[in-house]
């Protein structure tokens, strides 16, 4: 089918008399999805965005009776003012917004160019986001509206985890549920061990290391954690993280000793995923005497408060305590080029028969 007919389709139907409804149809969705931020660092906005993230049972899956009082009555009081005093420090003023949410508007538009460029306006491409805003919902029904008979779903995670992609997709699934006319869904897989993503990781290291002195003694792959008991329950987040990190030695030509795995972000008093980036980082100062590392966070397709605040401030603290004297953080991939065409690549793999 041409474009020209592909117009017409969308608007025109041989049968449609004047009460028939007008019917949209002919075009593929892209609908990125990210984790969501808050609106605003204030305390409604934070409580907000916190109390739907951590109501959710694929983040948090102790039953709610226990879960949900100590969560509205004691986390939700004290933890908007902790978190959104650490969003204030990296928001985007300018803007009035995160910065998780500057940069994949800035990553939607790059897809949207190189996507358009190949495909044309058969094709749409936008971003919504698990938890705030844009909802899940409102751009599915857009894309709807907009003539998208199917849509491909993209979980901006590279590595899967219960708690990051499948609630995104469940999320995805929940809007289609709610339209008459369901368009034909995909949901794009973590791309952990894809070519180009590794080779968009290594550039980023290469270039960053080129910038510096001396070589640091190692780099810290720090990944978000989960609880270990998800691994244990089946999650394969955990083999993911670890196989990027072997990938990305491989790729870098790189010795062992030269590169390892931590996790960050422990939430609750539960044990999560070891070893935990802010006491690795303190214990290769103190016992390994690594006193110049870098750190990058290959789980994270975009900065946010958890690579900005909590890698950038809170684990570069830990280590400089304990005697490390050079840390290097290595930004996220962001909108970089490298990163833009893995993440067009994976999109491309995943339209095949489509369009
Ligand atoms: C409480 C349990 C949490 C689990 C499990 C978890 C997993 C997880 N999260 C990400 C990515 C992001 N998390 C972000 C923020 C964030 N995460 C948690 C808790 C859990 N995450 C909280 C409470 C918060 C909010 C900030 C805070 O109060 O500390 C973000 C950043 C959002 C932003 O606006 O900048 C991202 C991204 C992954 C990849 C993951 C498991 C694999
Ligand atoms: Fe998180
Ligand atoms: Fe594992």
């Amino acid at each position: 089918m041409n474009m020209m007919n592909m117009t017409a389709l969308e608007t025109e139907l041989p049968h449609a008399g004047p009460d028939h409804p007008k019917v949209k149809f002919g075009k593929v969705g892209v609908l990125l999805a990210n984790l969501g931020t808050p609106d605003d660092y204030t305390y409604w906005p934070m409580r907000r965005y916190l109390g739907e993230f951590l109501s959710d049972k694929r983040v948090i899956d102790y039953s709610p009776f226990i879960w949900q009082p100590l969560l509205q009555l004691i986390i939700l009081t004290k933890r908007p003012f902790s978190s959104g005093a650490a969003y204030k420090s990296i928001w985007n003023h300018e803007a009035g917004e995160s910065p998780l949410m500057t940069i994949t508007k800035d990553q939607t538009a790059k897809i949207t160019d190189a996507m358009k460029a190949k495909y044309g306006d058969r094709i749409e491409v936008d971003f919504c986001m698990r938890y705030g805003n844009p909802s899940t919902k409102s751009k599915v029904r857009q894309m709807i509206e907009r003539g998208c008979d199917k849509i491909v779903f993209f979980p901006l995670y590279p590595h899967y985890a219960g708690a990051t992609s499948a609630t995104a997709n469940d999320q995805f699934f929940r809007a289609l549920m709610e339209e008459k006319w369901q368009p034909s869904a995909r949901t794009i897989p973590a791309y952990f061990e894809n070519p180009a993503y590794i080779d968009a990781l290594a550039q980023s290291v290469e270039r960053s290391y080129a910038q510096l002195e001396k070589k640091p003694d190692i780099l810290v792959c720090s990944y978000h954690g989960v609880p270990k008991r998800y691994l244990m329950e089946g999650d394969p987040y955990h083999c993911q993280c670890q196989k990027t990190t072997r990938l990305l030695k491989e790729r870098l030509g790189w010795a062992d000793t030269e590169i390892c795995t931590t996790f960050q972000s422990k939430f609750g008093p539960e044990e999560w995923l070891k070893p935990y980036t802010v006491e690795e980082v303190a214990r290769l100062a103190e016992e390994d005497g690594k006193k110049n590392i870098a750190v990058i966070a290959p789980a994270f397709s975009a900065d946010c408060i958890e690579t900005l605040e909590e890698i950038n401030e809170e684990i570069k603290e830990s280590f400089e305590e304990a005697g490390g004297e050079h840390f290097t953080y290595i930004p996220c991939l962001n909108d970089d080029d490298a990163h833009i065409n893995a993440l067009c690549g994976v999109i491309d793999d995943n339209l095949k028969g489509w369009i």
